[in-house]
C-alpha cells in the first residue's frame, strides 16, 4: 500500500512517516510540506529521525498525492481542502485528521467524498472514540438539570479552539439529548455572562506546554458531578488510528467515513 503524507514535517506528519516505515505492507510513496517550508528537498525519513527512505519532501502536494493509493493529511484547513480536491481528481483515497474547518470548508470535503473514499475524524485514538459513545449514552440518561461542560487542554502550538475533539464530544452529548449542538453551545465565556441557562453545552479551552491532549466531559448537577475523561500521552495513538483507517479504506466505495466505521463501534 503506497501512502503519501502531506504536512510530512509537522508533529503528526513525522509520527506518520515513522509509523509507515514500521508497518508491513505499507510504504511512503510521497511527502509534501507547505511550499516555503525549510523541509523542502530533505529526505522525509531523515526529517522524521529515521534513516533516509529515498522520498524527498516536495512543495508540490499534487505530485506527492499522485504517487500514492492513499493520502494522509494532518495539516491546516485550507491545505486539507485543496488536498481533498486533488485526491478526488486523481482517484486517491484520503485520511483526514485536520480540525478547525469552517462549514464552507466542511462542505468541500463532503463534495470530494462523492468521488473517493475519505475517512475524517477529529481524533483517531481508540479511547476517544469509545468516550464519544459513552458521552452520548450518558447524556441520553441524564435530564437537563445536569449541566454539560466540555474541558480540553492542548499544547501551546495548537491553532484552533475548541479542539475538534471537544466539539465532537459536545456533538455526541447533544445527540444524546436529541438537540442540535449549534442551538445550545456556548463556546467560550467572558465578562458579565449572567446565570448559566439550563440545557446549554459549554466549552472551556486551556493551552500550555506540550500537553498532547486532555478532554473531560462533566455532567454537573446540584448534588453530584459525573466526569468522563481521556488523556493522550503520545501522538502514537493518533498515528496508529490513521494507519488503521488507511488500511480499512482500501477498496471502499466513495463516501465520507468516520472512526466509528473503521473501528466497527
Ligand atoms: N484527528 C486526530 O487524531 C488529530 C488531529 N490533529 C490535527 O492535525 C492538524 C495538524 O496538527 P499538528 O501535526 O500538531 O500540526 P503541525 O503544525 O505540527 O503540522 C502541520 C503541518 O502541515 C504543514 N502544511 C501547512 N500547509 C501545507 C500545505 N499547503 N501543504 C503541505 N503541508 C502543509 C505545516 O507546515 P508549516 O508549519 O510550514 O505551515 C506543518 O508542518 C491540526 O488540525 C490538529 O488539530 C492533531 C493530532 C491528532
Ligand atoms: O492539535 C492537536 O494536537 C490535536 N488536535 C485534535 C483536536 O483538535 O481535537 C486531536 C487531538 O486532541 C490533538
Amino acid at each position: 500500500m503506497k501512502i503519501a503524507v502531506v504536512g510530512a514535517a509537522g508533529r503528526m506528519g513525522q509520527m506518520l512517516v515513522r509509523r509507515i516505515a514500521a508497518t508491513e505492507g505499507m510504504s511512503l510513496a510521497g511527502a509534501s510540506e507547505s511550499p516555503n517550508s525549510n523541509a523542502i528537498g530533505r529526505d522525509a525519513g531523515e526529517v522524521a529521525g529515521l534513516e533516509p527512505c529515498g522520498v524527498k519532501i516536495t512543495g508540490d502536494s499534487a505530485a506527492a498525492i499522485a504517487a500514492a493509493n492513499t493520502v494522509i493529511d494532518f495539516t491546516v484547513p485550507a491545505a486539507t481542502v485543496a488536498h481533498a480536491r486533488i485526491a478526488a481528481e486523481k482517484g486517491v483515497a484520503m485520511v483526514i485528521g485536520t480540525t478547525g474547518l469552517d462549514p464552507a470548508q466542511t462542505a468541500l470535503i463532503h463534495e470530494a467524498a462523492t468521488k473517493v473514499p475519505i475517512m475524517w475524524a477529529a481524533n483517531m485514538a481508540l479511547g476517544v472514540n469509545i468516550l464519544l459513545a459513552l458521552v452520548e449514552k450518558t447524556a441520553s440518561m441524564l435530564d437537563p438539570s445536569y449541566d454539560i461542560e466540555v474541558l480540553e487542554m492542548h499544547h501551546r502550538h495548537k491553532i484552533d479552539a475548541p479542539s475538534g475533539t471537544a466539539l465532537a464530544l459536545g456533538r455526541a452529548a447533544a445527540a444524546g439529548r436529541q438537540v442540535k449542538l449549534e442551538d445550545v453551545w456556548r463556546k467560550s465565556r467572558d465578562g458579565h455572562t449572567g446565570a448559566r441557562p439550563s440545557g446549554e453545552i459549554g466549552f472551556a479551552t486551556l493551552r500550555g506546554g506540550e500537553e498532547v491532549g486532555v478532554h473531560t466531559v462533566m455532567f454537573a448537577a446540584a448534588g453530584e458531578r459525573l466526569e468522563l475523561s481521556h488523556r493522550s500521552f503520545s501522538r502514537e495513538t493518533y498515528a496508529a488510528g490513521a494507519i488503521r483507517a488507511a488500511q480499512w479504506l482500501a477498496g471502499k466505495r466513495p463516501g465520507l467515513y468516520g472512526m466509528k466505521d473503521v473501528l466497527g463501534l
